[in-house]
């Protein structure tokens, strides 16, 4: 038992010691729970303070990265500039290459232009040695210049008188004839019907060569006209006929309006000279009068007055350096029925009385209350003629064909004063388009012109008109004998008021002036006998000499 109880005594002393333990245990349990609260309390805080350090940290790390971010931009904008500047250098660097180039050219120039410089400089002092020399020399030519200056003047009156002796050895009286060409107006409508679009060319020309008459040309120097007519005689056999006429200077249908001019430029020269001129277009209705004196409104067409009127203004100009000045003017009248009508007027046709007044003192001729325009330039005559062509054509509506029945006068007169010779002239220039010659029937009994009427028409006024041209033409046919029989055989009387044209005329037909008559022929064979009779009309008027022509001048 003892054993027992020394086992309880030593179980429960064990006990014991296991309950101290056991409360040991509990309170080092106690302890350890409050350390373990106070530990779960730190580390809850030091969680807690983690957390918020974390937070912190990343906070601190997105700002970080953004940072970075914007670093790393601005890197790369950095490195773009960078790469932009160092662009820029190189081009700079090429630039400067380049400018150093030039500068080293600029250099190398300027010292050659340095170089220059001073040669020229050299130059300058020479051609300033040389300058005072020609100085010297210039006036001694000025000298010179105003000695031949004199000269000039003196060989431009050599000229003068030279250039009237040539026109003397031609005679006073010269005679041109000018064919026109065929137009196609002169084909028969029939044919015709519009010959631009329908007839061919070919069948154009066809038809113009069977429309012409026989006409030649056949001398080199531009005088001669030979017609051919064939006839059948009495037996049946072809008659052929030829007659040749001969003048100053014969023009073809293809002669220009400039190579007639070339010819008369002359006769417009003696104008400023001082002489009287009268230039005629003489002809049948329709034979190219009107176109030869007024022409067309082309450069190429316009007819002898403006040209003539534009060579006395280029003359004019010319004389100018030799002391000449010169005033111009002009009219224009018409002669119908005898009656004078001013063409440049603004009042009725027909209503106005002219009278012809002849200044014997001066040979001047004028013509009461018409209009004379004074001419400051060859446009304005060109208006001048329009507006008497537009006047002449009012009047034609009345009375048919004005123009063929009347004859037109346009005078141009010129005054010219030499200040440094003292020298005065005074020149008239007459362009007369003659009345249609075919209503006459010229004879040469006594004169040129005692012709007869030969039309026999009923119609008064026809026969008024008819008769009027008839006297007029006569007239100047017989003033023209006259003149010639008057030079062979000293005085004379000249019929000059026997018609108002011959009155109008007198002093530019006298003995003392230069006149041209042109002839107008019609190239067509159905004028052919018309043709004839003007062409022996003009070869009497080419055989007349009437003296010679003196200038108007007065001073000196
Ligand atoms: N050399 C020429 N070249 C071209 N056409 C011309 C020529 N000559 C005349 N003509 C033309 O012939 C026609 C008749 O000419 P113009 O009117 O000049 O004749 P005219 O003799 O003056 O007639 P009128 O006596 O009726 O006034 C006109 O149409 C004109 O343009």
């Amino acid at each position: 038992m003892d054993i027992e109880q020394a086992k309880v005594v030593s179980l429960q002393e064990k006990h014991q010691t296991l309950e101290r333990q056991l409360s040991e245990a509990k309170e080092q349990d106690l302890t350890r729970r409050a350390e373990l609260n106070i530990a779960s309390d730190e580390i809850a805080n030091m969680k807690k303070k983690h957390a918020k350090e974390v937070t912190d940290l990343e906070i601190e790390l997105d700002r970080k990265e953004r940072m970075w971010k914007d670093a790393s931009e601005e890197v790369k904008e950095l490195r773009r500039d960078l790469e932009r500047e160092r662009e820029n250098v190189s081009v700079l660097k090429a630039t400067v290459n380049v400018q150093s180039s030039s500068q080293l050219t600029i250099t190398a120039e300027n010292t050659a232009l340095k170089a220059q410089y001073s040669a020229l400089q050299g130059e300058h002092e020479a051609s300033l040695k040389r300058n005072s020399e020609l100085t010297t020399k210039m006036e001694e030519m000025q000298k010179n210049l105003e000695a031949a200056r004199w000269e000039a003047m003196e060989s431009e009156a050599i000229r003068r008188k030279l250039h009237n002796m040539v026109q003397e050895l031609k005679g006073n009286i010269r005679v041109f004839c000018r064919v026109r060409p065929v137009l196609s107006s002169d084909l028969p409508e029939s044919s015709t019907g519009s010959p631009s679009s329908s007839t061919s060319p070919e069948d154009f020309e066809k038809l113009q060569e069977e429309l012409k008459a026989n006409m030649s040309f056949p001398d080199r120097d531009h005088k001669e006209i030979v017609l051919r007519s064939s006839s059948e005689s009495a037996t049946g056999q072809e008659r052929i006929e030829n007659y040749n006429f001969s003048f100053d200077r014969v023009f073809r249908p293809e002669s220009t309006q400039a190579q007639v001019f070339e010819e008369i430029s002359m006769l417009a020269q003696s104008c400023i000279d001082g002489y009287n001129v009268c230039i005629f277009a003489y002809g049948q209705t329709g034979s190219g009068k009107s176109f030869t004196m007024e022409g067309g409104l082309s450069e190429a067409t316009q007819g002898m007055i403006p040209r003539a009127v534009e060579q006395v203004f280029r003359g004019a100009e010319q004389l100018k350096t030799k002391g000449w000045e010169y005033k111009m003017e002009g009219q224009f009248v018409e002669i119908y029925n005898e009656t004078i009508n001013d063409l440049l007027g603004k009042g009725e046709f027909d209503k106005k009385k002219h009278e012809i007044k002849h200044d014997v003192k001066t040979g001047s001729t004028r013509v009461t209350d018409i209009m004379v325009v004074p001419l400051q330039s060859p446009t304005q005559v060109r208006t001048l003629l329009s507006s008497a062509q537009s006047r002449r054509s009012v009047a034609a509506t009345l009375m048919n064909e004005r123009s063929s029945r009347s004859h037109s006068v346009f005078t141009l007169r010129i005054s010219g004063s030499n200040a440094s010779t003292g020298e005065t002239c005074e020149g008239c220039l007459n362009l007369v388009d003659l009345a249609g010659s075919e209503r006459i029937n010229v004879s040469f009994g006594s004169g040129f012109g005692t012709g007869g009427l030969g039309n026999g028409s009923a119609d008064k006024e026809r026969l008024k008109e008819t008769q009027s041209i008839n006297r007029s033409l006569s007239a100047l046919g017989d003033v023209i004998a006259a003149l010639g029989e008057k030079s062979e055989r000293g005085d004379k009387h000249i019929p000059y008021r026997n018609s108002k044209l011959t009155y109008l005329l007198q002093n530019s037909l006298s003995g003392n002036s230069k006149t041209l008559m042109v002839l107008n022929l019609s190239p067509l064979a159905a004028h052919m006998s018309e043709s004839l009779t003007s062409l022996r009309f003009a070869t009497k008027v080419n055989n007349t000499t009437i003296g010679t022509a003196k200038k108007q001048i007065r001073g000196s």
